[in-house]
């Protein structure tokens, strides 16, 4: 709990988002003297969550162990000494640094990476002057607040500028690999904030005892209200930062959060690399933006290299390269009135591109789509190409998933789509705000689903485990198939056979169970492992799939390989709503032109509507994975399946999206929306197919 001019900052947890954020202590309200909440749901929830603290503490914990990772992640190989050139010295570190129980463990490690670093790329003056007690204070550092300071300033004492120039540099051929997979290992051991906790949580009382006073004037204050659940202050800088949907209540202080609070929060960064950008990844950007500050602004927040230092590597890579671009020219001055006189704009931006490209219609998207629309965009040169059978193709991104995935997800231009489409259908539609340049910074990726607060309820596994004592399950002894066989005596599968006794997936991991059934997966309180063949959506993506413009469509996502039927493609991840949050969304989004909503209700039977129950819907259009860019066809290949895995309750069922029937390398994956045609509205159906039904609804 740091102070700051005078003020006390207490850690607000916010428990959907398992984020956290530094706030003015007298900006805090208990919860009964305001009781409404800003945004939908109840603070009943909150308070359950709150009530207990091991989580926040942990996740504490977490988000500081990540920023450690973040400044290794930043060093290319030359910038460390010889032992740390080694991707397990590092995969090790970051094991370490997630299995942290305290903040001095932090504070070791950080003395630990500053061993790791070459001195030549150290501020000499802040090693003569400051070190020693920096290496104190990090040794000894009982606070949250402390390792942040640390950590900050071994950040400013790196002299990046110079470690910026390591990675123009070839990397040593015998260690390029290797290198490579410390980032899959900085993701694996280092999840993001957005990740479920799995590790057990340290106690706060344990670390209370050693804290200051001020964490026991917090604590005293904490039970005097009796409960431990506060009002966010409404502050229009955090809410820049911090989606609304995490506020969670509205006091009636005035005083605005600023400063220290604002800047402070962190763990949320939204879509972007840690690493530094590769000379490919600078090159392409530079040839596709409209202007020198709209390239600064993207790759400044993706890499968190700063602005000076990345506009002088594209100019010399640039000149190296022998390219110029429109916007590089002097006097240019953006079309989309970017203001981006490169001379005169004012590089530390202030706003991410990520508003621009807000899918929802905020902020400057429709500037933004006309603009993009009045511009040749793309300077192809063969240097930034792939050629293969179909000629050139431009890959934007290798992994939108930046590691989240087992295989990478590249983002492809091919060559007849460099150009934005003005047939009367595009031209007319709305849909040029999702087309943007880079897709994936339209939203947040995730592997794991997000509740949010909307729905009212604990995210606890109501799921029944087996009883089956192998790593294996068999298909004739698993509960997961007698539950089925129990409900569904006539199930058959896709043959026309019965599936007494059977599996929904084949040993192939292919399903075989016919269409409109729910999957019974395997699930954390079972014994089996992950080689059960009752285990196959829960394991994530594990076909190789590629992300491509394509002419009236937007973005779409295709087959990178053959995939044979029943292979489980791909999860529609993204927040899950209830029904009141989903439709207040949907009118936006309909306005919009593109809509990431998805309908959990194909298995909300007779008894449930009776009750007035109402289908939970999927939003991913601020989280989500690659099936937010899969298309509708009228003539789909992909078969959507309910999946229940750690919950037994259908409305809270996965959507799974299998390959329903053999697809080559290279196709256009798309399963049928199923929208409602509704009239008077519409939207033309671009899908191709002989049976196209015309509209999409
Ligand atoms: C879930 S998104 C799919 C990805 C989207 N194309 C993008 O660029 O992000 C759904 C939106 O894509 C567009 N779309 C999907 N399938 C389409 C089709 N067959 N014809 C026309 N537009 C389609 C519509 O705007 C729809 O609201």
């Amino acid at each position: 709990m740091p102070t700051y001019t005078k003020k006390t900052y207490v850690a607000v947890y916010f428990p959907n988002f398992q984020l956290y954020a530094w706030v003015d202590f007298q900006t805090l309200r208990a919860i009964e003297e305001k009781p409404e909440p800003l945004a939908s749901g109840s603070h009943e929830d909150a308070r359950q969550s709150v009530n207990d603290l091991d989580a926040p503490k942990t996740q504490m914990l977490r988000s500081l162990a990540s920023s450690v990772c973040d400044i290794s992640d930043r060093l290319p190989i030359k910038a460390v000494v010889e032992q740390a050139q080694d991707a397990n010295v590092w995969k090790a570190f970051a094991k370490e640094a997630a299995q942290a129980k305290n903040y001095a463990e932090i504070g070791r490690l950080l003395v630990r990476l500053f061993g790791m670093i070459i001195r030549k790329y150290v501020k000499a003056a802040w090693l003569d002057s400051s070190y020693n007690r920096w290496k104190d204070n990090c040794e000894s550092a009982i606070t949250a607040s402390c390792i942040e300071n640390m950590n900050k300033e071994l950040t400013s004492a790196i002299l990046w500028e110079e470690v910026a120039r390591l990675w123009d540099e070839p990397e040593q051929s015998t260690l390029g690999s290797e290198w490579k997979d410390w980032k899959e290992a900085h993701t694996t051991f280092c999840p993001s904030s957005k990740e479920p906790l799995r590790d057990e949580a340290p106690q706060i009382s344990q670390d209370a005892k050693e804290d200051n006073k001020q964490v026991k004037v917090v604590q005293k204050f904490l039970k005097k209200r009796k409960s431990p659940t506060f009002c966010c202050n409404n502050s229009e800088s955090l809410r820049k930062k911090v989606p609304s949907t995490m506020l969670l209540g509205l006091s009636d202080c005035n005083s605005a959060i600023k400063g220290l609070a604002v800047e402070s929060i962190f763990a949320w960064h939204g879509p972007k690399l840690s690493t530094s950008p590769t000379k490919r990844d600078v090159l392409a950007a530079a040839s596709l933006v409209c202007c020198g500050l709209h390239l600064i602004s993207g790759l400044a927040l993706k890499y968190k290299v700063k602005s000076n230092e990345l506009l002088k590597r594209v100019t010399d890579l640039c000149a190296k390269e022998n390219k110029s671009y429109e916007w590089m020219k002097d006097g240019f001055v953006c079309p989309k009135g970017c203001n981006s006189h490169l001379k005169d704009a004012d590089l530390d931006l202030t706003f991410p591109l990520t508003q621009i490209f807000l899918p929802n219609g905020v902020g400057k998207s429709e500037e933004y789509s006309k603009a993009l629309l009045s511009k040749k965009l793309c300077t192809f040169s063969k240097a930034d190409d792939l050629r293969d059978g179909k000629g050139f193709r431009q890959v934007l991104c290798k992994d939108l998933s930046f590691g989240r995935e087992s295989l990478p997800i590249p983002c492809i231009v091919d060559q007849d789509l460099r150009e934005p489409c003005f047939c009367s259908s595009c031209n007319g539609k709305k849909i040029h705000h999702v087309d943007s340049i880079f897709p994936w910074e339209t939203f947040s990726y995730i592997t794991k689903r997000v509740l949010n607060h909307s729905l009212g309820i604990d995210t606890k596994n109501s799921q029944l485990g087996c009883a089956c004592r192998e790593r294996k399950c068999l298909a004739h002894s698993c509960d997961h198939v007698q539950l089925f066989d129990y409900d569904n005596p006539d199930a058959c599968d896709i043959e026309g056979r019965p599936m007494q006794g059977r599996f929904p997936y084949n040993h192939r991991g292919q399903i075989i169970l016919e269409e409109g059934y729910l999957v019974y997966e395997c699930n954390s309180s079972c014994n089996c492992r992950d080689s059960c063949v009752n285990r196959v959506l829960q394991k994530g993506v594990q076909v190789k799939l590629e992300v491509f413009k394509t002419s009236h469509k937007g973005w779409a996502v295709r087959a990178g390989q053959n995939i044979h039927r029943g292979t489980f493609v791909c999860e529609y991840l993204g927040e899950v709503l209830n029904d009141a949050e989903a439709n207040q969304r949907g009118e936006g989004y309909d306005r919009a032109g593109c809509s990431y909503l998805y309908d959990i209700d194909g298995h909300i039977d007779a008894s449930a509507s009776r009750k007035h129950i109402k289908p939970f819907v999927i939003d991913a259009t601020k989280f989500g994975n690659v099936s937010r860019f899969i298309n509708h066809s009228c003539a789909p290949n992909l078969i959507n399946y309910q999946v229940l895995v750690e919950s037994m309750d259908c409305q809270l069922a996965h959507i799974g999206l299998y390959a329903s029937r053999d697809i080559a390398a290279g196709e256009e994956l798309a399963y049928d929306y199923r929208y409602k045609f509704l009239p008077g509205k519409g939207c033309p159906c671009h899908c191709g197919a002989p049976s196209c039904r015309g509209r999409l609804y």
